[in-house]
C-alpha cells in the first residue's frame, strides 16, 4: 500500500482580478480565504504586485542591521512582551529579532532608523516602509474578505482603525553539533494576524489537523498568512489559530525571515452578533489584546493550555 501523499497549505493568488469588488473572482477568493483559515489557520497568499526587487531589498536591508553590533541592536527596547530585541538567549540560541512599532507610519520606521543609526539609513528607512505597506495592505484585503463573507463587515471597520502592524525582521544561523535544532518552538501567534516571509532558506512548519508538520517551501513571491489567537477570539472559535514552529538544518545556511504582526489597540475585540446562534453559542468575552497579551507572562498564563479560553472564554 503507498503512503498518503503529502499535505499542502492552501495557496491562494491576490491578483486585481481577484480582488475586484462584486465580482465572482472576489467570491470565490474570499470563499477560498476563509475555508484555509478554518482548516489551517493559514494559506500561502501569492501576490503579484510584490516585486523581486523589493524582495532583495528588504533581505539585504535586514542583513545590513543584524550585522549591527549586539549594543545598538539592543536600543530595540519596548514595553510590550516580543515587541523589542530579541536574542542572546539560552532557551531559543538559535534566534535574533527586532520589532519596529507602527511599521506602516513614517514616523514608526524613521523612530527605528535613527534609533539604530543616528545620522540616518534612507534606504533602510524607505525600504522597511514599503515593505510594511504592501504586506499591510494585504492583511488589510484578507480581513475585508473575511468580513464580508461572514458578514461581518462594520465589526472589522472598527477593527481596522485600531490595527497597528509590528514588523519583525528575524534571522536564526544553523544549530552547531548537539545543539537543538529549534529555532522557535510550536506555538500560536498572540498577535491577530501574521504575514510571514522568508528568504530562501526553509524552516517554517505549520501543523496540520492531522498532527502532521507541513514545511513551507520559501518563494519569493509568496506569503504565509496566520491566523493568531485573538482573531480565533473575534470569530467565535470559526478561525483556529494556526500552530507553528521554525526547525533547522545542521550545517544550513543563515536564515532569514520577515513577521508582519497585526495588534488591536485601545478598542475590545468582541464577537460580532452576527457569529452567534444557537448551533454557535457565545465562547468568549470581550477582551482587550494588550491585556491578553499580559496574562501570556503571567504564571497562569504559562501554565496554560489554552490560554484564550483561560483568559476570556464562556
Ligand atoms: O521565522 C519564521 O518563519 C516564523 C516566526 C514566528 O513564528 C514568530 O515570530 O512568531
Ligand atoms: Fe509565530
Amino acid at each position: 500500500m503507498g503512503s498518503l501523499p503529502k499535505q499542502t497549505l492552501p495557496i491562494i493568488n491576490f491578483c486585481a482580478k481577484n480582488l475586484e469588488a462584486g465580482s465572482s473572482s472576489r467570491l470565490s477568493t474570499s470563499k477560498a480565504v476563509v475555508r484555509a483559515l478554518e482548516e489551517y489557520g493559514c494559506f500561502i497568499a501569492t501576490c503579484t504586485n510584490f516585486s523581486s526587487d523589493l524582495h532583495e531589498a528588504i533581505f539585504r536591508a535586514s542583513e545590513e542591521m543584524f550585522a549591527l553590533p549586539t549594543h545598538v541592536k539592543t536600543l530595540n527596547t519596548s514595553d510590550k512582551p516580543s515587541h523589542g530585541y530579541v536574542g542572546q538567549d539560552p532557551l531559543k540560541p538559535l534566534c535574533e529579532g527586532l520589532g519596529i512599532e507602527d511599521a506602516t507610519t513614517e514616523e514608526g520606521v524613521q523612530r527605528f532608523t535613527t534609533l539604530l543609526w543616528p545620522s540616518g539609513n534612507d534606504n533602510f528607512r524607505e525600504t522597511v516602509l514599503e515593505y510594511s505597506k504592501v504586506v499591510g495592505g494585504l492583511d488589510e484585503e484578507v480581513m475585508r474578505m473575511v468580513s464580508e463573507v461572514y458578514g461581518i463587515t462594520n465589526s472589522y471597520e472598527s477593527l481596522h482603525e485600531a490595527t497597528s502592524y509590528l514588523l519583525r525582521l528575524i534571522k536564526y544561523r544553523a544549530p552547531v553539533k548537539d545543539e537543538t535544532r529549534s529555532g522557535i518552538v510550536p506555538h500560536t501567534d498572540k498577535s491577530f494576524m501574521t504575514i510571514l516571509h522568508q528568504r530562501h532558506v526553509k524552516g517554517l512548519e505549520i501543523m496540520a489537523k492531522n498532527g502532521e508538520w507541513i514545511v513551507v517551501d520559501p518563494s519569493p513571491g509568496a506569503f504565509v498568512v496566520m491566523a493568531g489567537d485573538p482573531c480565533m477570539g473575534w470569530t467565535n472559535g470559526r478561525i483556529r489559530p494556526s500552530y507553528h514552529r521554525v526547525i533547522m538544518e545542521h550545517g544550513s545556511e543563515v536564515r532569514y525571515s520577515l513577521g508582519v504582526f497585526t495588534f488591536i489597540k485601545d478598542v475590545e475585540i468582541r464577537v460580532p452578533e452576527e457569529l452567534v446562534d444557537e448551533d454557535h453559542p457565545l465562547q468568549f468575552k470581550p477582551f482587550d489584546h494588550f491585556k491578553y497579551i499580559h496574562f501570556i507572562y503571567t504564571e497562569e498564563g504559562t501554565r496554560s493550555k489554552f490560554q484564550l479560553r483561560d483568559y476570556c472564554g464562556i
